[in-house]
This record gives C-alpha cells, sequence and structure tokens, in this order.
C-alpha cells in the first residue's frame, strides 16, 4: 500500500506530482480525495481521470497485461499537482510473490494463437524492471515477442523463461 501526499504547488505547470509509469502488479485500486491530479496517457495524449467520491479508480499494471496475453493493457500514468488544494490518494496494489512465474494464460495464448509475452520469475521481472525504468523504457517492450518471433504455447516454461 502507498500513501500519497501531494501538497499545493504555486507553479504546478513546472512540476510533476509522480512521473510517468506503469504499475507492475496486476490492478492498483486507488482512493482519491476528489482533487483532480491523475492522468493516463490515451492514444498518445494525457487524459485527465477524474476522481468521483466514494468510488476507486482501478489501474491495471503490467502483471495483468502479461497474463491477460496483452488483451488488457497496463497504463501510463502520471499525476499533477493542484494550485489551491492539497491532494491525497492510497493505492492499493496487487501483485504476486517473488516466485510466481509471470507468464501469459495459456487458455489465452491457444485463443490468441501465439504467446505475446516471455516468461520470468516475478522477482527477476522487478530486478529487470529497475534497469529497464532507469533507461526510460517500457519493462513490458522487453518482454513482449516481436509478432514474427512469437512461439508457441507447446513450449516450456524453462525454455521461455528470460535468460
Ligand atoms: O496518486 C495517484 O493518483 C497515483 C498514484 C500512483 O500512480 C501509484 O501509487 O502508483
Ligand atoms: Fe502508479
Amino acid at each position: 500500500m502507498a500513501a500519497n501526499f501531494y501538497p499545493p504547488c504555486p507553479q504546478p505547470n513546472l512540476t510533476l506530482g509522480l512521473s510517468p509509469h506503469w504499475d507492475n502488479g496486476g490492478l492498483t485500486l486507488l482512493v482519491q480525495n476528489v482533487v483532480d491530479g491523475l492522468q493516463v496517457k490515451h492514444k498518445g495524449r494525457w487524459v485527465a481521470a477524474r476522481p468521483t467520491r466514494g468510488m476507486f479508480t482501478v489501474i491495471l499494471g503490467n502483471y495483468m497485461e502479461v497474463l491477460s496475453n496483452g488483451r488488457y493493457k497496463s497504463v501510463q500514468h502520471r499525476t499533477r499537482v493542484n494550485k489551491e488544494r492539497m491532494r491525497i490518494t492510497v493505492a492499493v496494489g496487487h501483485r504476486p510473490e517473488n516466485d510466481a512465474i509471470m507468464a501469459p494464460a495459456h487458455q489465452l495464448v491457444e485463443k490468441d494463437g501465439g504467446l505475446r509475452f516471455k516468461s520470468l520469475r516475478f522477482g527477476d521481472y522487478m530486478k529487470l524492471h529497475q534497469i529497464i525504468v532507469s533507461e526510460g523504457k517500457h519493462a513490458l517492450k522487453t518482454l513482449a515477442f516481436q509478432q514474427d518471433t512469437a512461439v508457441m504455447p507447446s513450449q516450456s516454461a524453462d525454455e521461455r523463461a528470460v535468460e
């Protein structure tokens, strides 16, 4: 769980509350104190994800995109700060154990006719993620197979594991 406190900022256009990122787990449930700030990347543009009183905002993360073999997209998001009002959010993230294998569900792979992501231990993914993110890249780009190199689900998990 993470609690985020964004104090009012006299020059909100000069800074961000949180830099653009993708969440790592499956789902993040977010409670917001009904002050705008969250933005999601949609078709190349930042779009406000406005809070509604009494509702959770649900953010899909990288684990969900891999598990769903790419059907559900992990959303890039960031936060802005507000000139007059403080903003408080509480984010509860689901993430698997480090020893869990992060891999597409085989039922979907069969239906989709191919594996869209390499599989690896979630703990190893988190280590890899640190390096990739420090280079300013999206971790799933590294795990994704190119369309022409996709392997079939009959391949064993060991063969598929990232070195
Ligand atoms: O504070 C927010 O609106 C977003 C928080 C967030 O993205 C996170 O904790 O990963
Ligand atoms: Fe986030």
